[in-house]
């Protein structure tokens, strides 16, 4: 795309956003995990600009991360969709990591969608399964890699943000009613996902000291979005797709790769992207419902 149509178009869609803002109206980003970029192709209206041609923002270096940026609209709410995230273990620092979620606050984004592919911990979940997800563990936060250290911006929020509730309890509600309506009940679950900076995949040790710490998922991502985002005061849903079920036994043969993990997404989007768009398009009545 050349330079004069990129700010063409984005000064057009800088304003059509605003003005959406002022009516009251509903928007949200989607954040799409590995292999999950199929969860824009319902929207109508689609404008798509590629990581690469927006200046200053990361580009992805992971296969099943598209790294392109999808504005559209499902029913009346204005979606953007973020093909592909931002990973520690491609070398960028937390803050590039959560640069968009800042970009959508700036935007006028009131809630946020993130989901990700990750590895079942809890015993009782299968392989694709998807865990709403209830809470998280900040592993690399425990150990100082954590998006709001440094200087605190007030512009976007306080010092010291509360995380007990950083995931929405009404979207976590609302997914399992949709769920439910559209006939997922059984494998939809809601769990804790433990973020872990990667790229290696969990030895077996690792993934019993998970067991025991309570989490229920593990994988590579959302833990800085999310709470980026609820520092800056967005309502979050997570949603994380179980890709592969994580050893916690020395005899177990199987060996995970991230090939299998990109198949699992891709023979689960379908469902994934009904029960995005129905909880796009729900949330949509609700939020007319309480302005
Ligand atoms: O959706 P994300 O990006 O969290 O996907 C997981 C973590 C790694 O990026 C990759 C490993 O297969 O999948
Ligand atoms: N571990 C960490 N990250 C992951 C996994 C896993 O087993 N599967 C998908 N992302």
């Amino acid at each position: 795309m050349s330079r004069r149509s990129l700010i063409g178009q984005t000064t057009s869609l800088f304003f059509h956003w605003l003005e959406r803002c002022r009516s009251g109206l509903w928007s949200v980003a989607v954040i799409c995990g590995s292999g999950l970029g199929l969860l824009a192709d319902r929207a109508a209206n689609k404008q798509t600009f590629r990581y690469q041609d927006i200046p200053n923002f990361p580009v992805s270096t992971v296969a099943g991360h598209e790294g392109c940026l999808v504005f559209g609209t499902i029913e009346d709410t204005s979606c953007v969709f973020m093909q592909g995230h931002f990973h520690l273990y491609e070398g960028y620092s937390l803050c590039q990591v959560t640069l968009p979620v800042r970009i959508f606050k700036l935007m006028g984004v009131e809630s946020v969608l993130v989901t990700n592919a990750s590895g079942g911990i809890c015993p009782d979940f299968k392989v694709g399964d998807i865990m709403v997800i209830k809470d998280h563990i900040n592993l690399p936060g425990f150990a100082g890699q954590h998006p709001l250290c440094g200087p605190n911006d007030e512009r976007f929020g306080i010092r010291f943000p509360c995380m007990s509730d950083a995931y929405s309890k009404d979207l976590r509600r609302l997914a399992l009613d949709v769920g439910s309506e559209l006939g997922c009940s059984d494998f939809i679950r809601e769990g804790v996902y433990c973020m872990v900076s990667g790229p290696n995949f969990e030895t077996i040790a690792e993934a019993r000291m998970l067991l025991i710490l309570g989490c229920d998922s593990v994988g590579m991502s959302t833990v800085p979005e999310v709470t980026v985002a609820k520092h800056c005061g967005l309502r979050v849903l997570g949603l994380s797709l179980i890709t592969n079920k994580v050893s916690l036994d020395y005899s177990r043969e199987e060996k995970v790769n991230h090939e299998e993990v990109l198949q699992i997404s891709k023979m689960r989007a379908e469902v994934l992207q009904k029960l995005v768009t129905k909880l796009i398009s729900r949330c949509q009545q609700q939020s007319i419902n309480t302005h």
